[in-house]
């Protein structure tokens, strides 16, 4: 297979999806899978397959989840900036809620309902000032963020509800941030959102969405391809107050996709300066953007064996011509020669779904392994 190509684990991804539903029925939780952390269609149809919902980012990922399954009323959709076209598809969809992200938004959701006679699902995505503590660029839930909208608006649109005679307001929505590890800050979350619920008065309300963010072991991989999903819903659980018939709901992305996939690569070339040693492979950050954006750092393994038991540093690069095509600085790995196939792992999630043909480079293709599971 030519390099560089995507390799997706379907049979590691099934074990994946199971344990966070098994984990989320325990406390009747919904997870809404979070399309733009992969919307691969294999993958799509798995997870719909295994009745997870939908969480939506655009027009084009509504379709695409209805096309691969998801039924349109599992399917919500968030975003700070949903065109009318967007929001008319939305809503002639008859999606399960709108998350809606600004007041200016309500408005134009009222008049486009109003006008396609129809009263659609919105639940407000409130901004609830919590730090992810997280990567600063994957941060959204604090003030500063764009994201959601604050509690003295909030507190506005539900004394004004009847100015919206076009909006089912069914709840509240939260997301906080991505690659969240520190399981402290779901408690966190949770108590502020007991707080705002019992501010808001939205406790009587069918729905609850507290977003998504686990994040995945990055550093340990094999070992850890299963996220900790126990700990997630189970600390939730326990300090988050819902309302008696409030559906708790999730939108997961990468927890559910991350461990799934890797990407393959080939060294091209091994090159010495007097300061560094590349090793110089054909995937860019083309494929693999999460470096470059955010100096994320991805397991890398020679898994040509490498041509001794010596260890060396290698800056790996990309071809591409920016300095930040770098998918690594100094990591450790054997002797490293030309035609060697270098792994990185835990590209299942944001690696496909944020792949470009930067300097008309190919997007790499996919391929699929544990497949079988699917007849
Ligand atoms: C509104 C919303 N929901 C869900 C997600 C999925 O997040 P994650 O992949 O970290 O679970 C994101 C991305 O951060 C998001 O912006
Ligand atoms: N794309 C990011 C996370 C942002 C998720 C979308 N809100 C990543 O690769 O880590």
């Amino acid at each position: 297979m030519q390099t560089p190509y995507y390799e997706y684990d379907i049979a590691l991804l099934n074990s994946i999806l199971s344990t966070a539903k098994e984990e989320a029925q325990r406390y009747s939780y919904k997870i809404h899978y979070a399309l733009k952390a992969n919307s691969n269609h294999i993958l799509l149809k798995e997870i719909a397959r295994q009745g997870f919902g939908a969480d939506c980012v655009s027009a084009n990922e509504i379709r695409v989840a209805l096309e691969n399954g998801f039924p349109a009323n599992s399917i919500v959709f968030a975003g700070v900036g949903k065109s009318d076209s967007e929001l008319e598809y939305a809503i002639s969809k008859d999606i399960e809620c709108i998350n809606c992200e600004s007041v200016q938004e309500l408005e134009v959701i009222n008049q486009i309902a109003s006008s396609l006679g129809k009263v659609p699902k919105v639940a407000l995505r409130v901004n609830p000032n919590v730090d992810a503590k997280t990567h600063r660029l994957i941060t959204t839930g604090l003030k500063e963020n764009k994201f959601g909208i604050s509690l003295k608006e909030a507190e506005w649109v539900f004394a004004n509800k009847n100015n919206f005679n076009h909006i089912n307001f069914v709840g509240l929505h939260f997301h906080i941030g991505s690659q969240i590890l520190n399981l402290e800050v779901f408690k966190q979350l949770a108590i502020v959102v007991n707080r705002i619920q019992k501010s808001l008065g939205t406790i009587n309300m069918p729905y609850l969405n507290l977003g998504g963010g686990l994040g995945i072991d990055y550093e340990n991989p094999l070992k850890n391809p299963v996220p900790n999903f126990d700990g997630f819903f189970r600390t939730v659980n326990e300090h988050l107050i819902p309302g008696e018939n409030q559906t708790i709901h999730f939108e997961l992305g990468r927890s559910l996709v991350g461990q799934c996939g890797k990407l393959y690569t080939s060294v091209l070339y091994v090159k010495e300066t007097f300061s560094k040693r590349f090793a110089i492979v054909d995937a860019g950050m083309n494929a693999l953007i999460r470096p470059a954006l955010y100096g994320a750092s991805h397991k890398i393994e020679n898994i040509s064996g490498g041509k001794s038991d010596e260890l060396f540093s290698y800056d790996v690069v990309g071809p591409i011509c920016e300095t930040s095509d770098c998918f690594a600085e100094d990591a450790t790995l054997p002797k490293t020669s030309r035609g060697d196939i270098l792994v990185i792992h835990s590209c299942g999630a944001y690696a496909e779904s944020m792949a470009s043909d930067y300097n008309l480079r190919e997007r790499p293709r996919s391929v699929y392994v544990g497949i079988e599971v699917l007849a």
